[in-house]
């Protein structure tokens, strides 16, 4: 049960400049969207605001910038992309905040659709500074948050604005929410999760609480080379957050006080060089060279993690277990969503994944369709998981 305001609470938007926080962080290739479903997800928000003759100012982040504008962090692309997913023109403006924001606003006509640029080209954002927040403020009259997948972010566009303007929670951080519940709320055991992906820093932390939640955690991709190399199992060079040692050493000792397995790769998909088709080899997860990469879980890892799959009751996904966009590292992740899935159509398995490049490679091996739930959030979804309060959700709550 959601106890915020929603689009349905919002009256009369005919005329009415609405901001509408939206999470366009989209996996992209040579300047093209390579999965659109976060786009295709905020859509009815969009077009609902618009037919009912709103003026829909799109604000969104897109990759990490380091706080000032960089044209490889651009949201002009995806503007052309949510143009042609939603059918209508999206009119694309070069800052989110002062005279080129304001000009744009100023020329749009009931039912218009704008997009500022990256939030995040200001530093102030994710400082979430009260002067950049009024700033923002001047292009709305009303505040829709629609962005769920970064809600876990308290910053000036998904927590600062619910403070100014009248605040509502758009169709798809409603549908998010209330479809977490039905599946997650009260999961049946047991329960394994899957981390993995590249984000090893932002979500290491939480793995703290998950282990007290789930019977077991699959660490892979990125994330389970910091944990094999603090155990002191050489990773080479592959990715990996040396300086995390103790916080993994941390989670390993109060996983095993809270009796959640841990689950680490026993062998790796091994290549010098992170390109397609590059030379690589099968190895144990002790014997990486020094110069090698571990690019992809290898195949008796993914037996392991399929029965541990097989003998769960519920599955919690976020994280690729390999850099599945550059072939053949996506095998891992291909091989273990398609059995995830097969026990789902079965009816042995709930499984709900979640997170930008996990439902792009969902998508990739075909099954998306076959998980109980496809989040569009990956940390958001974790911390949700983990009982956190979300900033975004919480800031509607009382707004
Ligand atoms: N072993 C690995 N080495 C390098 N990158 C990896 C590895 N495993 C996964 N990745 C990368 O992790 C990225 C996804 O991570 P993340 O952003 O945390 O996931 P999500 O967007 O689903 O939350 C993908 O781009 C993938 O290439
Ligand atoms: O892609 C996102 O999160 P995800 O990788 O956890 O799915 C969100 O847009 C948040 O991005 P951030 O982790 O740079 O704050």
């Amino acid at each position: 049960m959601t106890t915020f305001k929603t689009m349905d609470d919002i009256g009369d938007v005919r005329g009415k400049r609405v901001l509408v926080r939206v999470d366009l962080n989209v996996p992209m290739a040579d300047g093209k969207v390579t999965d659109a479903t976060r786009i295709e997800r905020v859509a009815p928000t969009i077009t609902e605001l618009a037919d009912k003759g709103a003026k829909v100012v799109l604000l969104a982040h897109f990759g990490r910038p380091k706080g000032g504008p960089a044209p490889e962090f651009s949201l002009e692309p995806v503007a052309r992309a949510t143009s042609e997913i939603i059918g209508r023109p999206v009119a694309f403006a070069a800052d989110c905040i002062g005279e080129k924001a304001a000009d744009a606003v100023g020329r749009m006509k009931d039912g218009d659709i704008l997009m500022l640029e990256n939030t995040r080209f200001h530093k102030e954002e994710e400082k979430n500074e009260r002067t950049f927040t009024e700033a923002l403020a001047k292009s709305g009259d009303l505040f829709v948050n629609d962005a769920f997948s970064a809600a876990h972010r308290a910053h000036a566009s998904t927590e600062g604005l619910a403070h100014i303007l009248p605040a509502y929670a758009g169709r798809t951080m409603q549908a998010e929410l209330e479809a977490l519940e039905a599946g997650l709320g009260n999961p049946k055991r047991p329960v394994v999760a899957i981390v993995g992906g590249a984000k090893v820093s932002t979500k290491i932390d939480l793995l703290l609480n998950l282990v007290k939640k789930v019977d077991a955690l699959v660490i892979g991709g990125g994330m389970a080379n910091t944990f094999l190399a603090a155990r002191g199992t050489s990773v080479g060079k592959s990715l990996c957050e040396h300086d995390l040692a103790e916080t993994a050493k941390h989670i390993m000792i109060e996983a095993a006080t809270a009796s959640c397995a841990i689950v680490l790769p026993v062998d790796g998909v091994v290549a010098k060089e992170f390109k397609a088709g590059a030379a690589n080899e099968v190895v144990a997860i002790e014997a990486v060279a020094a110069d090698g990469m571990i690019l992809d879980a290898g195949p008796k890892t993914v037996e392991k993690i399929n029965e541990w799959i097989g003998r769960a009751a519920t599955l919690v996904w976020n994280g690729p277990l390999g850099a599945f966009e550059i072939a053949p590292f996506d095998a891992a992740t291909v091989a273990v969503a398609k059995f995830a899935a097969a026990q789902t159509k079965a009816s042995k398995l709930v499984s709900v994944a979640g997170g930008g490049d996990t439902v792009a490679a969902l998508n990739h091996a075909g099954v998306a369709d076959d998980f109980t739930y496809v989040s569009t959030a990956g940390g958001a979804f974790l911390e949700w998981m983990e009982g956190k309060a979300l900033p975004g959700v919480d800031v509607l709550r009382t707004a």
